[in-house]
C-alpha cells in the first residue's frame, strides 16, 4: 500500500472508529452526567497520586484535581477505592518501563488520539465498592464489594475512584478486610496465569507434583506457595535465610537458602521437579531447566521476560519481532532436551479471582501484608517496594470507609 493510500485508510479508520465510539457513548452521556449532577460538581474531580513524567520517587505528586473516571463502555464499573496494593511493576512503570506497549494497548490504532499518558495513576491492586455500573453489567450491582488486579494500560488505584471492566473484577472474599484483599489480586492473577494457563496445573492434577519456586518470599511467591499447597503439590522454595521460617509457615515443604552457596548445586542434589516457577530471572535459566524431569512434560515458567524492555527499546513492531524470535529459539533449544520453556505473564481475570476468593474464604490462602501505609504516605510505600527483599505485600489504605 502506498504511503498516501495508507494515510487515507488510517484517516478513514479513525473517522469510522470515532463515529462508533460516539454512538456507543451516546447513551452514556446521560448516565454520566446524571452521576455528576447527582453527586455534585465536586465529583468531577478526585484526590489521587499521579506522575506527570517518568523518574524516581520525586515525580510522585498528590493532587485533589485528578479527573474523575468516566464509564466509556457499557460493561464498565466505577469503583470507590478503599485499599490499593503496590507491586515491583509500579516502581518500574514510574520509571517508564513498558510505556511503548502500554500506549499501544490504550489506543492501538491511535484512534482516540489520546496523546500523552500523563497524568498517570499507578497502583495495580484494588479493593473497594462499586459506585456505578454500566448498562450491560449483569453480575455486579452498586454497593457490591469487589477486588481486582488492574491492567497496566489502565489508570491505577492510587486514587479515590477507578474504572474497570466487569470481567476484570470479582466479589471480594467476605472473610478478609479491604486492606488484606488489596494484597492479593495482582500477584494471584500473575501466579494463576503462570501456573494454570501456562504451566497447565490445576487443583485436579497437582497432587504429589514436585514444584520449585525460585524467589518464594515476595508477593508472587507467597501466594503461589499457598495455592500449590492447597492443591496438594510438594513445594520447594528458594529464599534468603531470614525468610525460611516465614515461607515454611505458608506451607513450603522444603526451603533452600540461596545465600548459603551456589544455589544450583544445592538444588541439583534434590529429586527433579515437574515445574519450576522463576521469579528471579537473570542467569537462572542457564541452570534451572536442568532441574526438571526430562521427557515427562515438565515445564520451566519464568515471569522475568524481556518483552516490555524490547518494545521500549525497539518500538512495538520490532520489539515484538525480537521477542518472538527470542522465545521461539529458547523453546526449541529446550524442547530437544525434553523440557518445556515458557514465559508467564500477568493476565487480569475476574473468573480467576472468583476461584481464588473461594480459596481465601475456605481458609486455604491468607493475605500476606508486610507493611501498610496511609494515602498520604504513598512515596514511603514506593520506597519500601523499591528496597526489595519483600516478605509479602505493601498496601496503601486509600479511604477509611472500608473494613
Ligand atoms: N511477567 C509478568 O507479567 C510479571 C512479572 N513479575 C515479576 O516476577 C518477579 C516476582 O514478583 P514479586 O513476587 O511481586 O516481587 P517481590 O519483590 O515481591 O519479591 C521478590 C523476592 O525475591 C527474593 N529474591 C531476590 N533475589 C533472589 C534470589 N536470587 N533467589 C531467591 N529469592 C530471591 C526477594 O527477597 P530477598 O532479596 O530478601 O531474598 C523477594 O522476596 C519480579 O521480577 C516481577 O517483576 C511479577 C508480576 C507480573
Amino acid at each position: 500500500m502506498s504511503c498516501v493510500r495508507y494515510l487515507m485508510h488510517r484517516r478513514l479508520l479513525r473517522h469510522l472508529s470515532k463515529s462508533v465510539c460516539e454512538h456507543r457513548l451516546h447513551g452514556w452521556q446521560r448516565n454520566q452526567s446524571r452521576l455528576i449532577r447527582t453527586s455534585s460538581k465536586a465529583m468531577t474531580i478526585m484526590p489521587a497520586w499521579v506522575i506527570d513524567q517518568y523518574g524516581n520517587n520525586d515525580v510522585l505528586r498528590f493532587t485533589n484535581n485528578a479527573s474523575f473516571p468516566i464509564i466509556n463502555y457499557p460493561n464498565e464499573v466505577i469503583i470507590k477505592v478503599f485499599a490499593a496494593g503496590l507491586n515491583p511493576l509500579d516502581v518500574s512503570m514510574r520509571g517508564g518501563y513498558g510505556s511503548a506497549t502500554m500506549a499501544m494497548k490504550r489506543d492501538p490504532l491511535n484512534i482516540k488520539q489520546t496523546g500523552s499518558e500523563f497524568p498517570l495513576i499507578l497502583g495495580r491492586d484494588v479493593s473497594g465498592v462499586i459506585m456505578e455500573c454500566g448498562l450491560d453489567v449483569k453480575y455486579f450491582r452498586e454497593r457490591d464489594e469487589v477486588w481486582a488486579a488492574i491492567p497496566p494500560w489502565k489508570q491505577g488505584s492510587l486514587a479515590e475512584f477507578v474504572v474497570l471492566s466487569a470481567n476484570e473484577i470479582s466479589h471480594k472474599p467476605k472473610s478478609i478486610s479491604h486492606t488484606q484483599a488489596a494484597a492479593i489480586p495482582y500477584v494471584a492473577t500473575t501466579a494463576w496465569s503462570a501456573l494454570v494457563n501456562t504451566g497447565g496445573l490445576s487443583k485436579d492434577n497437582c497432587a504429589n507434583k514436585r514444584i520449585l519456586i525460585l524467589g518464594g518470599s515476595g508477593g508472587v511467591g507467597t501466594f503461589a506457595i499457598q495455592m500449590l499447597k492447597a492443591w496438594g503439590a510438594h513445594v520447594t522454595v528458594t529464599c534468603s535465610h531470614n525468610a525460611e521460617q516465614f515461607v515454611k509457615g505458608l506451607g513450603a515443604d522444603h526451603v533452600v537458602d540461596y545465600t548459603a552457596g551456589p544455589v544450583e548445586e544445592l538444588l541439583s542434589a534434590l529429586e527433579k521437579f515437574d515445574l519450576v516457577l522463576d521469579n528471579i530471572g537473570g542467569d537462572t535459566e542457564q541452570w534451572a531447566l536442568g532441574l526438571l524431569k526430562p521427557w515427562t512434560g515438565a515445564k520451566y515458567v519464568t515471569l522475568v521476560t524481556p518483552f516490555l524492555r524490547n518494545t521500549d527499546q525497539l518500538g512495538v513492531a520490532d520489539g515484538m519481532l525480537q521477542t518472538a524470535a527470542t522465545v521461539a529459539t529458547k523453546v526449541i533449544k529446550h524442547l530437544v532436551k525434553g523440557v518445556h520453556y515458557r514465559w508467564g505473564f500477568f493476565a487480569p481475570s475476574g473468573p480467576a479471582l472468583d476461584e481464588i476468593g473461594k480459596m481465601v474464604d475456605a481458609g486455604q490462602i491468607r493475605a500476606v501484608v508486610e507493611e501498610m501505609f496511609s494515602f498520604s504516605q504513598v512515596p514511603q510505600a514506593f520506597n519500601k517496594v523499591e528496597k526489595g527483599h519483600a516478605r509479602g505485600k505493601t498496601v496503601v489504605e486509600i479511604s477509611k470507609g472500608g473494613s
